[in-house]
């Protein structure tokens, strides 16, 4: 990103329906470039990064709270990003790092426009005021069959299952069909993986892809 003239950091983002993997790959990138890159790297995650927004994240995924209305939940998503936004990623952008992060503005769109069905235009319009039109500079899009996903969470991650993940398997399915159509409207920002492989080639290709288009850290 670019302001007053200077080159400043780089914002991913790692985007896929539950169970795809991103976490899992996340980890892994990051033990692999941060004796590399050192402080100059951030790593966070959506909803979350900071107290406020952690706190907002367990209001909405506490599988208690099934009173909960869509709008409200699309709401939540958005203001816990704006504080995210606030005091994390853009200031490790001003300090030209390189941030990661756990899911974003897609996230929104696929799961609160298509999958509760509020309409992505919508939900994007409501996020673009959430965060003032910032966009990753790169989105690492991990997709997998909503079954496969689903079978993964269920099989090996049981003590964490959120309200979400618990939604009927047409939700999760609207959601990738979403992330999907996003992917092909942005070919530039947007770069897919094929999460059904093995974790250590998930990782491999999602290496080569954040080394390609960031060589000024890796230089
Ligand atoms: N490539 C893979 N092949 C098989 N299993 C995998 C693969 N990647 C991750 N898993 C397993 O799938 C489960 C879900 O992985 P992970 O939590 O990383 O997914 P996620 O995309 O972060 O999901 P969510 O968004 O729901 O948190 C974990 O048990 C993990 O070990
Ligand atoms: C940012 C964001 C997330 N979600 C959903 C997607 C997942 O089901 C949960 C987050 O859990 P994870 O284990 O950290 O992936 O929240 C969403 O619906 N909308 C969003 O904007």
């Amino acid at each position: 990103m670019k302001r007053d003239g200077i080159v400043k950091g780089k914002f991913i983002s790692f985007e896929g329906p539950d169970g795809a993997g991103k976490t899992t790959a996340l980890n892994k990138v990051v033990t692999d470039l941060t004796p590399v890159l050192k402080d100059k790297l951030v790593v966070t995650r959506e909803p979350g990064g900071n107290r406020i927004s952690e706190a907002i994240r367990h209001i909405i995924l506490d599988r208690k709270n099934t009173e909960m209305d869509d709008r409200t939940e699309a709401l939540l998503y958005a203001a816990a990003r704006r504080q995210h936004i606030v005091e994390t990623i853009q200031p490790a952008l001003d300090e030209n790092k390189l941030v990661l992060c756990d899911r974003y503005i897609d996230s929104s769109v696929a799961y609160q426009g298509a999958g509760r069905q509020i309409g992505t235009t919508e939900v994007y319009q409501m996020n673009l005021f959430a965060t003032g039109g910032l966009l990753p500079n790169l989105t690492i899009y991990f997709d997998v069959p909503s079954e496969v996903g689903l079978q993964r969470i269920m099989t090996h991650r049981t003590d964490e299952i959120n309200r979400l993940d618990v939604e009927q398997l047409s939700f999760h399915q609207r959601v990738r069909k979403s992330y999907l159509e996003i992917a092909k409207a942005q070919p530039q920002r947007i770069k897919v993986i094929d999460a059904t492989k093995s974790k250590d080639q998930v990782v491999q290709d999602v290496e080569k892809i954040i080394y390609a288009a960031n060589q000024e850290f890796f230089n």
